[in-house]
């Protein structure tokens, strides 16, 4: 099958590339693809293009074949705590990450002994900021994270990842699938703005939360996913120690772009060392696109020719 990767928002289905963009998928049309190392290069170059050149390491002969993800036996206790009877389905994603993740540069090697602690348990804690049956969407998921993750811990929950990078959304599009998660979670191509603004062709998108781990700093975030949550809902930002510093830094910003006081809160205490730190922010107010500033006007009242 050949895959469309130059166009934000397009499907595969059976029969190739349908007309017109249609970035959410209902995944049970989509045929997996095989990896194209032409795909992101296709792609207009961008800051995601960037991340993903940093996150993706070249996979070489020297690259030592995928570990698979064991679940560490002293973490055991906390897996259970999070993903409950979904344990199986978390030990698959895990397996997944470490082996096809690794092998198609979605994830670095090094990160496949580390899959349970930094990656799954850290992001299954966040379930518990996440009311039952809400909408969530998952800005920037990379390999699925958090996103794929909290699909799985919480089966209540409609999940869909956006994602602007081809490799990564063929990726995704694989991994719901594989792990038959077609009902409850849908794979967006294209930026959150895109998403935000219905641009592509499907949309405009929304939700109860939105999600983001290592996207962008808090007031980029800000812009890219208030946008993106119902009046009243809120984004959760997956943060580390820079938490209370990005609050301080970028809390007018927020402000200005609707959102309430952002609140630090860390998850999965007593259950996971150190517990996830994330901020939340409301919105409050539905503020629109900023309008363009309107062109100086010269002595005769004609806007001035550039
Ligand atoms: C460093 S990765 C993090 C991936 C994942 N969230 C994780 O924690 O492993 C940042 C991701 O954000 C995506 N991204 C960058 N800009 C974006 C935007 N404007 N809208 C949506 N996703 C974006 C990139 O393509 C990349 O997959």
């Amino acid at each position: 099958m050949t895959h469309d990767d130059t166009t934000a928002g397009a499907v595969d289905g059976p029969g190739g590339t349908p007309p017109g963009p249609s970035p959410v998928r209902p995944e049970p049309n989509v045929t997996p693809a095989a990896p194209s190392p032409a795909a992101d290069s296709d792609a207009a170059p961008s800051p995601a293009a960037d991340a993903d050149a940093r996150l993706a390491p070249a996979v070489t002969e020297a690259t030592p074949p995928p570990a698979v993800a064991v679940l560490p036996p002293e973490l055991a206790g906390a897996a259970r705590t999070l993903f409950g009877d979904r344990i199986e389905l978390a030990a698959a994603y895990a397996e997944l990450l470490a082996t096809d993740g690794v092998l198609r540069g979605l994830i670095g090697p090094r990160e496949a002994p580390r899959i349970w602690d930094r990656h799954l348990l850290n992001c299954a804690a966040v379930a518990e900021r996440i009311p039952e049956g809400a909408t969530v969407l998952d800005v920037g998921s990379g390999a699925g994270l958090p996103g794929l993750v909290l699909a799985i811990a919480r089966p209540d929950l409609t999940v869909t990842l956006i994602e602007p990078l081809a490799r990564r959304t063929s990726f995704l599009i694989e991994a719901v699938q594989h792990l038959g998660l077609t009902k409850m979670v849908r794979v967006f191509r294209g930026r959150a703005d895109e998403a935000a603004n219905g641009s592509t062709g499907v949309g405009p998108l929304s939700g109860d939360v939105v999600t983001a781990r290592a996207v962008a700093p808090l007031d980029r975030l800000s812009t890219w996913c208030l946008p993106l949550a119902v009046r009243g809902g809120r984004l959760i930002a997956l943060k580390g120690a820079s938490a209370a510093d990005e609050v301080a830094e970028h809390a007018q910003t927020v402000a200005r772009l609707g959102g309430g006081e952002p609140e630090v809160h860390r998850c999965g205490e007593g259950v996971i060392d150190p517990p996830t730190t994330v901020v939340e922010i409301v919105r409050e107010r539905m503020v629109g696109p900023g309008r363009p500033k309107a062109a100086k006007r010269s002595g005769g009242g004609r806007p001035r020719r550039r």
